[in-house]
């Protein structure tokens, strides 16, 4: 059956876990489809992982929507995320629906943003003109210059403080999932607590609804240093295939993440 909004909110009542993956193309989409994956995010990882980029910054919208097609083709069950670029939409709700109707018209049926509360505003503008926004706060590798790395975020109490209102402020405007990238899982765990919408984590510990790893690290073909949150499937898996069906099983199972992967 078809992956939509209703799907997801489905599965965090009922308990059931969401398994998300980066996807990039046809071929590597119709697999992850056929895995059970339910969200296939098209990430601006595809900078880092496909390009050789250092960070996300230099990726373009324009790729970001090639990506986003070829991957929507692949697609048959699983929900299409499109990652909204650097620079795409962070000066203003116009330019962010502008950028955001690209990716939409590529074939996402739900775009992502970093940003926390501030971006209310942008996620309120897109939703009430029919975009379904997943917001992701935490480590938002766009900003890495201004964090001095992919470093955990919300350890003091005034940064948990901060966290727990960006949640609460995009849930409010209307953010129908959100990403948390580099979280104590204690805090995740009381965000996703209190959020009514879906979580998603990567490095925020088990209790999040759901979980997403970069399909390169989850494979072991990422050649860059391998972050604490990372776990090769590939290495006890036989195929690719077997790789996504091992990830899909230990997300539902909740053996992964372990604590060794959290922080
Ligand atoms: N291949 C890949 N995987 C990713 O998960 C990913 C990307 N690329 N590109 C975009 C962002 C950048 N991300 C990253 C990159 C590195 C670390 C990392 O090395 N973290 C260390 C330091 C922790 C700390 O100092 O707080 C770690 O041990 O996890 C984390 C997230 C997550 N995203
Ligand atoms: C790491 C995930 C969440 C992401 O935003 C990406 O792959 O671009
Ligand atoms: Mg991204």
């Amino acid at each position: 059956m078809k992956v939509t909004v209703s799907t997801l909110y489905k599965l965090k009542q009922d308990n059931q876990k969401i398994s998300m993956l980066t996807c990039y193309d046809s071929s590597f989409a119709a697999l992850m489809d056929q895995a059970g994956v339910e969200i296939l995010l098209v990430g601006d990882s595809a900078g880092m992982v496909l390009q050789g980029n250092g960070s996300t910054l230099p990726v373009t919208l324009e790729e970001m929507a090639y990506h986003v097609r070829c991957v929507a083709r692949g697609a048959k069950q699983a929900l299409v995320l499109g990652d909204l670029p650097f620079g795409a939409y962070q000066a203003s709700p116009a330019q962010a629906f502008e950028a955001a109707a690209k990716l939409m018209q590529a074939g996402a049926e739900m775009v992502k943003l970093e940003g926390g509360e501030y971006m209310a505003e942008t996620v309120r503008f897109l939703t009430q003109r029919g975009i379904p926004v997943c917001a992701h706060i935490g480590l938002t590798p766009q900003a890495v210059h201004l964090f001095g790395g992919f470093k955990v975020q919300g350890k003091t109490e005034a940064q948990a403080q901060q966290l727990r209102r960006d949640a609460e402020a995009l849930e409010g405007a209307g953010a129908v999932m959100v990403l948390m990238e580099m979280v104590p899982a204690p805090l995740a765990r009381e965000i996703t607590a209190n959020c009514k919408v879906p979580t998603i984590g990567i490095g925020a510990g088990v209790d999040c609804d759901g979980q997403v790893l970069v399909m390169h690290d989850m494979l072991g073909v990422y050649p860059g240093k391998k972050a604490r949150f990372v776990k090769d499937f590939m290495a006890d898996a036989p195929t690719i295939q077997g790789a996504f069906e091992a990830y899909v099983r230990a997300v539902k199972d909740q053996t992964f993440p372990a604590s060794e992967h959290s922080f």
